[in-house]
């Protein structure tokens, strides 16, 4: 949304003069501009030549403008450039750290990764203050954003007259903070700006901001105790000047005897606080505050803290405005407290929701094609061990349906009543492996803030299958080990040991014995789910299923992407499918159906864009059995048909089968009379 200058003054006027709202006055200039240029943070600065001194009075930011009091002293040099008149009305500040004033800023804040445009305003004697528009990154305002501003000068200027007016009735000397006249009034604003949203680093923004026109206060902290830790760590954090996300937690170490909570305290040297320490280093060692223990039912919760420039700063009088705010303090960290939770198991059901449909995705067995063609010895076997408990290895190249079989092993066996559980071991990182597999206990590592049971815990009575199980980390298959030894799992972070009764499938697509002997996969682990092996062939191996996989997943797919009537396949379609080599197996031709399916455009499925890719490489003997092996006539004979149906029986010129197999068209036919291959008139 934009609107023009007047329409704004009109809204200033009314929100402000009229109604009274400062607070809404301030919102309108903020969206007014926000919508036409980057802003992080918006501030009115009032400078004061003769104190050396420059005043934040009213800040606005996308959660709510505030007018605040918020002071720093400055170099003489420095004030005196900004109060010059000299000064441009336009000022752009791409690179802070090359101009006086933000490098200023940027010492004093530790904030270096920032521009900002300035809008300067003046009366007979000079600049007299400024708008300050701020956002992250350096090099963000170009000079069209300096028209834009300046075309909204007339409204800018008269909110910062209203501001400097107001100030200058309410306080004394603009160096003195207002004073709180009500106090009953001002736990109230408190309450309202810290526990009005639902985000604490918003509260205790705004409760900066609003803090700082009666007491001195740059920066405020809210800090929760974790007791199990031994720490605290920092929630939210704001500045004056900028509005510093931290986004990580630093824990503070707090006395180890957390029943003798010490009471608020104004610690004016940072050497006499372990809390203040830590930010010597970012702040250096002229800071002091006040920090409150925040109590909620006679227990430690955490800690509120103000702090400041400089040294010695606080008086009594200043800690005992503070500690009129305990418990709004206590209550906007107890509602987070709370909040977070709800989030946490929020995404627990989430996650628990993700993991059961997982499951429930298995529940049902799929439709096995090839059963009696191609996977016949491996439909046998499966048959065979499904009965028993033993462990299954099953292995084969990627896409073979090993999960497949898995599935059908688990549902023909005794235990298709209890749980399948499924565990990618690839998938896990190396770090969350254990407690992925064998569940971990409240407080285990930093982030276990609840007891959770692990994959085999979980497939208590029913069947775990294992895939991928030769990426499993070495520490993890020597506690594999002893689960498959002693079917007892122990939860990391945890002493109890729990009996499982589990059956357990595996799968891979790699050698585990070339692994084994690599020393990359224990010889003992393998011994172990190597006990009934089932080897799954490629699909180019058993080419007579291609056929009705085929129909199956057309089938399926069709009736997924809701095609109706089924297409119908070309005629040279079944040829071009058996004839590919199907490097990514089932899988593979479940894919490049349903690419077929999408991008078929009515008329019978051809499979043009299916090129022949040469027979897959394997490693020497990995698949092959005896009877596998062809002679090379064989092999020839086999090679030249697949190549004719894709050349539509051609032999030479382009798109011939010479040209695809790069030999001489005679070359070829001779060779063809000589294996008995038909080609030409003699086919018809
Ligand atoms: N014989 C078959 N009949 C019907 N569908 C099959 C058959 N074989 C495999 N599929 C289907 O092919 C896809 C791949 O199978 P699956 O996931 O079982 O392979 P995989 O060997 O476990 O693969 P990976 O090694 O990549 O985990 C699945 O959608 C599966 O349903």
């Amino acid at each position: 949304m934009t609107i023009n200058s007047d329409t704004l003054l009109q809204r200033v006027q009314q929100r402000i003069f009229d109604e009274g709202d400062l607070q809404e006055g301030l919102n309108e200039v903020y969206h007014c501009v926000s919508a036409v240029m980057p802003v992080g943070k918006m501030s009115w600065l009032q400078f004061h030549y003769d104190l050396n001194m420059l005043r934040v009075i009213a800040q606005a930011t996308e959660i709510g403008g505030e007018k605040t009091n918020f002071t720093y002293n400055l170099p003489g040099e420095l004030i005196a450039l900004l109060c010059s008149r000299d000064i441009p009305e336009i000022y752009l500040m791409n690179h802070p750290e090359k101009d006086p004033l933000g490098k200023e800023i940027c010492n004093r804040a530790k904030l270096f990764d920032w521009s900002s445009l300035f809008l300067n305003f003046q009366n007979h004697t000079g600049t007299y203050g400024a708008i300050m528009i701020m956002t992250d990154r350096k090099n963000r305002y170009t000079e069209a954003h300096g028209r834009l501003l300046s075309g909204l000068k007339k409204p800018l200027q008269r909110v910062m007259d209203a501001l400097i007016l107001d100030n200058e009735t309410r306080s004394p000397h603009p160096k003195l903070k207002e004073p709180v006249k009500d106090k009953n009034e001002f736990f109230r604003q408190v309450t309202r700006r810290l526990c009005g949203h639902l985000d604490l680093q918003a509260g205790v923004s705004q409760c900066l901001q609003y803090l700082s026109r009666f007491m001195p206060a740059d920066a405020l902290f809210v800090r929760q105790r974790e007791p199990e830790f031994q720490s605290e760590r920092v929630l939210a954090e704001s500045y004056g000047f900028f509005h510093q996300q931290t986004g990580t937690l630093i824990p503070l170490p707090i006395p180890a005897d957390t029943r003798r909570t010490p009471g608020i305290r104004i610690i004016n040297r940072p050497e006499d606080s372990s809390a203040l320490k830590l930010y010597m280093p970012i702040f250096g060692s002229e800071i002091c505050c006040i920090s409150m223990p925040l109590i909620h039912k006679e227990r430690p919760i955490g800690a509120a803290v103000v702090g400041l420039e400089g040294r010695a700063r606080y008086t009594e009088e200043h800690m005992q405005l503070f500690a009129l705010l305990h418990d709004p303090f206590v209550l906007a960290l107890s509602n987070n407290i709370r909040h977070r939770e709800v989030i946490r198991l929020k995404n627990l059901v989430e996650e628990e929701k993700k993991d059961l449909a997982e499951e429930l995705h298995c529940t049902a067995p799929d439709t096995i094609i090839g059963g009696s063609l191609g996977l016949e010895k491996v439909m046998e076997n499966a048959r065979l061990v499904a009965g028993q408990d033993s462990p299954v290895l099953l292995t084969g190249e990627t896409g073979v349906g090993k999960e497949m079989i898995a599935n059908f092993i688990h549902w023909q066996s005794s235990r298709k009543d209890g749980p399948l559980i499924k565990v990618n071991c690839g998938a896990i990182p190396d770090t969350l492996v254990d407690s992925e597999l064998f569940g971990h206990e409240k407080g285990a590592f930093t982030g276990a803030t609840r007891q959770k049971l692990g994959r085999f815990e979980r497939a208590n009575g029913g069947t775990i299958f294992l895939d991928e199980i030769a990426e499993l980390p070495l520490p993890a298959q020597v506690r594999m080990l002893r689960v498959l030894h002693n079917k007892i799992i122990e939860r990391v972070g945890g002493t109890e040991s729990i009996p499982v009764d589990i059956r357990i499938i595996a799968a891979t697509h790699r050698n585990l014995e070339e692994r084994v002997k690599a020393g990359r996969f224990r010889e003992d682990l393998w011994f172990r789910l190597n006990v009934f092996p089932i080897r799954i062939p490629p699909l180019r191996s058993r080419t007579m299923d291609v056929p009705a996989l085929s129909d199956h997943f057309i089938e399926k797919k069709s009736r997924e992407l809701k095609i109706h009537p089924t297409p119908p396949l070309s005629p040279d379609a079944m040829a071009r499918l058996t004839a590919y080599s199907w490097p990514g197996n089932v899988r593979e031709l479940e894919n490049v159906i349903e690419r077929e399916l999408i991008l078929n455009t009515g008329g019978p499925l051809t499979f043009q864009n299916l090129s022949p890719t040469p027979t897959h490489e394997e490693p020497a003997g990995h698949d092959m059995k005896t009877e596998d092996i062809l002679s090379l006539d064989d092999l020839f004979v086999r090679h030249v048909k697949k190549v004719l149906v894709l050349s539509n029986g051609k032999i030479n010129g382009p798109g011939g089968a010479a040209e695809m197999m790069k030999i001489k068209p005679n070359t070829l036919r001779n060779r063809m009379k000589k294996l008995g291959i038909a080609y030409g008139r003699e086919k018809r």
